[in-house]
């Protein structure tokens, strides 16, 4: 569920009066998402989502989110497109919270992704990645490997209880990356979080991106390794090389991975795979039994994390030869 602040209608049109989308016709809460409160909302303007952003979102981090997607939709890119109040900005408030419109993008995200929309996504990912080069405004990644310990540390004590030996085998990983991580790399606006319920198709055609509220600066190839574990997966827990290779070359169509970048992947994939796991993992830990949100296998991560760790080249996710060779 994703309504933690209720909206009556009397607030609701006055927020709607600082905007030029005419008369409210009715709202209704939507139950996906996990981070905000978010609302369909029919005016006579047209349909927008309405979301009110709640306690995980830092307020200072709202200009970055809003300014992005407003640049993004500027650029063509399908995304959401935030509406302007009368006053100008962006940014309003309703039922004590920040709050913000944005335009409705149709279409539905896919419960089980083959071959052809990985590779969609791929050249999705890479059309953000060039149309977010000239944003002004920078953010940095607050889930990156620096960030990885105080998060595990929290869990840490209580890991063995999810699963026994957990606490070792972390303890383990975290030092090997925070050791290995690289440097360098081309970096610029990234996703952060574009997993299958973040991209919208209409049949098979990729409509839009969206929930842009992870976006960062951090290296492409992170973002690229973000999703070779997202959409590249089956549900057996095997990785699909097929799928791998159609990400990276639809990737590839749009903004070719340098050899060094190529190179990292097995190493950014790692990463990747912990972020989640143990993001996955505090939420297991502390929401309580019988909270409405619901809660993601942080073992479906760690079963990512030991696949990436047995890789031995970047071929083992589709690269090419000629992708890894500098
Ligand atoms: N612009 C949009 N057009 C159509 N539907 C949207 C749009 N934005 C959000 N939604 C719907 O609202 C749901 C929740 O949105 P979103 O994923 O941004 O919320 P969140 O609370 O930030 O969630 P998350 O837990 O994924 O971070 C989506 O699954 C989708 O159904
Ligand atoms: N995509 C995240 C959830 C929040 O964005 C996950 O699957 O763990």
């Amino acid at each position: 569920m994703a309504v933690y602040t209720d909206v009556n209608e009397d607030q609701l049109r006055a927020f709607l009066a600082e905007y030029d989308v005419g008369t409210l016709l009715s709202y209704k809460g939507i139950a996906e998402g996990v981070e905000n409160s978010n609302f369909l909302l029919r005016t006579s303007g047209g349909t927008y989502i309405l979301t009110l952003y709640e306690k995980r979102v830092n307020r200072d981090d709202l200009p970055f989110f809003i300014g992005l997607m407003d640049h993004l939709a500027l650029k063509g890119l399908s995304c959401p497109l935030p509406i302007e109040r009368r006053g100008g900005g962006h940014l309003g408030e309703l039922a004590g919270r920040p709050a913000a419109m944005v335009s409705f993008l149709d279409g539905a995200w896919l419960r089980k992704p083959q071959v052809q929309h990985c590779r969609e996504v791929g050249r999705a990912l890479a059309e953000m990645h060039n149309a977010g080069h000239d944003f002004a405004i920078r953010r940095k990644n607050g889930l990156t490997v620096t960030d990885w310990r105080p998060l595990w540390e929290g869990s840490r004590e209580r890991a063995d209880e999810v699963q026994p030996g957990l606490r070792d085998e972390i303890d383990e990983e975290l030092a090997a990356l925070e050791q290995n991580w690289p440097s360098g790399l081309p970096e610029g606006v990234i996703h952060a979080d574009l997993f299958p319920d973040n991209v919208f198709f209409i049949e098979d055609r990729l409509s839009g991106l969206i929930d842009f509220y992870f976006a960062c600066n951090d290296f492409f190839a992170y973002d690229v390794a973000i999703c070779l574990n997202a959409w590249c997966f089956e549900a057996d827990g095997a990785f699909n090389h097929t799928k791998g290779m159609a990400l990276i070359d639809g990737y590839n169509t749009v903004r070719p991975l340098q050899p060094a970048e190529a190179g990292a992947l097995p190493l950014l994939a790692r990463g990747a795979a912990l972020r989640f796991f143990l993001t996955r993992l505090h939420d297991w830990l502390t929401t309580p039994e019988g909270a409405l949100v619901v809660k993601k296998d942080p073992i479906e991560y760690l079963r990512k994390l030991r696949f990436h760790r047995q890789v031995a080249s970047g071929s083992e996710y589709g690269l090419r030869a000629k992708d890894l060779i500098s």
